[in-house]
């Protein structure tokens, strides 16, 4: 009984040792397939796993990336860069009166029509006299300048005989243009002179159009090849400097512009400083529209230009007189000559006056030229003042 106890016991031990040997060889079989799997989730898991293999393998364990990722190199610029604007081309400054001579034969050929049949008519009396006297004096030319023509002009129709359209035309023509005087050197000083630029103010009374003024001439100017910088001197009203800065951004020319209230007197001396510094031909600075009659902003304006001094000689003050303000437009010319030193007029507004006579008598006031002449509120409607085209206008 003992002996086949005995022989149970050792027959059990037997197949659990047998047993126990194959079932741990099979559990060792499988290990190394698990563990082959894994450098293939570590690598998966560098980049983003496909959402497939996800569900193919869902007992996978996502294990960290073994390494780093990539550090992200900052993008490069992008290729499309905010659009700077456009430069643009202005038309060079000859022929632009010529442009706009329809224009100005719009605005002043009543006045040229208007003498033209008084000189014509059969009976040219002391009535008809006067009567061109007249009319040559509402058209804002004068009263001294227009008792000259008459003057003239009745002497010379008398030795000529005969009251031809063409020839009283010839003699009114040769009349007008020697009381606006076509000899005169009405060139706009632009510079660069030595190792500096040519410095022009831009000057006048409110609303006259000095800011457009300033912008169209630095149209002018870059269209005749030339580099400009604009200084926003006119502190008073924010919109000027914004103004100057979108004309000068339309031909690439630099504004030199501080804050509102900012010292009209330290903007102008930067801008000149700039102009230097860049080598520049022109600098033009526009001014605030102060009324002549205000001493303490006439005093500032005279306090301007003593700064700019400092820096560099002011080539050219262009007082801007609206053609449409007649005989108000002299009292502010004669005031602002006495401050300033005015050296060229800049007529503005002349497409929408018939008294165009005001550059005879404003020249003639001041003793000095028209050299500017606005034409229009477009961005090329300024043109150097040409007393032919301009009589030409007149008498169609
Ligand atoms: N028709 C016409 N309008 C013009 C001419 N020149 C300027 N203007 C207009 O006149 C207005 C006043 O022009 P600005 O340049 O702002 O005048 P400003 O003298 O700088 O004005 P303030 O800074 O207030 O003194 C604007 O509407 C211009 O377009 C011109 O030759 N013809």
């Amino acid at each position: 009984m003992d002996y086949t106890l005995l022989v149970s016991i050792i027959v059990v031990v037997a197949l659990l040792v047998v047993g126990g040997f194959f079932l741990v060889k099979a559990r060792r079989s499988v290990t190394p397939g698990k563990e082959e799997a894994k450098p293939e989730v570590v690598e998966k898991t560098g980049t983003a796993a496909p959402e497939e293999d996800r569900e193919r393998d869902p007992g996978t364990v996502v294990t960290p990336p073994a390494q780093a990722p990539p550090v992200e190199e900052p993008l490069p610029a992008s290729p499309v860069e905010p659009a700077e604007p456009e430069i643009e081309t202005p038309p060079p400054s000859a022929g632009r009166m010529v442009r706009l001579r329809a224009r100005l034969a719009r605005s002043q050929s009543s006045l040229g029509q208007g003498l033209l049949n008084l000189l014509s008519a059969k009976n040219l009396d002391e009535d008809a006299w006067e009567e061109i006297e007249d009319t040559l004096i509402t058209a804002d030319i004068g009263v001294t300048s227009a008792t000259q023509i008459v003057e003239n002009l009745r002497t010379r129709v008398k030795v000529l005989g005969t009251r031809d359209t063409d020839d009283v035309r010839a003699l009114l023509r040769e009349e007008l243009l020697a009381q606006i005087g076509s000899d005169t050197d009405r060139a706009v000083r632009t510079g660069p002179l030595g190792d500096r630029p040519a410095v022009i103010m831009v000057v006048g009374v409110n609303g006259t159009g000095k800011t457009t003024t300033s912008g169209k001439l630095a149209r002018v100017l870059v269209g005749d090849g030339h580099s400009v910088v604009l200084g926003a001197a006119d502190t008073f009203r924010a919109a000027a400097s914004e103004q100057l800065q979108t004309w000068g951004s339309r031909v690439g020319a630099p504004v030199v512009r501080k804050e509102e209230g900012a010292d009209p007197a330290s903007v102008a001396f930067d801008a000149v400083a700039r102009g230097v510094e860049d080598g520049a031909d022109t600098v033009i600075i526009d001014t605030a529209g102060r009324l002549h009659t205000k001493t303490g902003l006439m005093d500032e304006l005279g306090k301007v230009k003593r700064v700019v001094e400092k820096k560099s000689q002011v080539d050219e003050v262009l007082l801007v007189l609206d053609a449409t303000t007649g005989q108000n437009g002299l009292r502010q010319a004669r005031v602002f000559a006495e401050v300033v030193n005015v050296t060229g007029i800049a007529l503005t507004k002349l497409d929408g006056t018939a008294k165009g006579g005001i550059i005879v008598q404003v020249q003639r006031e001041l003793g000095v030229p028209v050299k500017l002449v606005g034409l229009g509120e477009g961005p090329d409607d300024l043109a150097p003042f040409d007393p032919e085209v301009f009589v030409d206008a007149i008498l169609g």
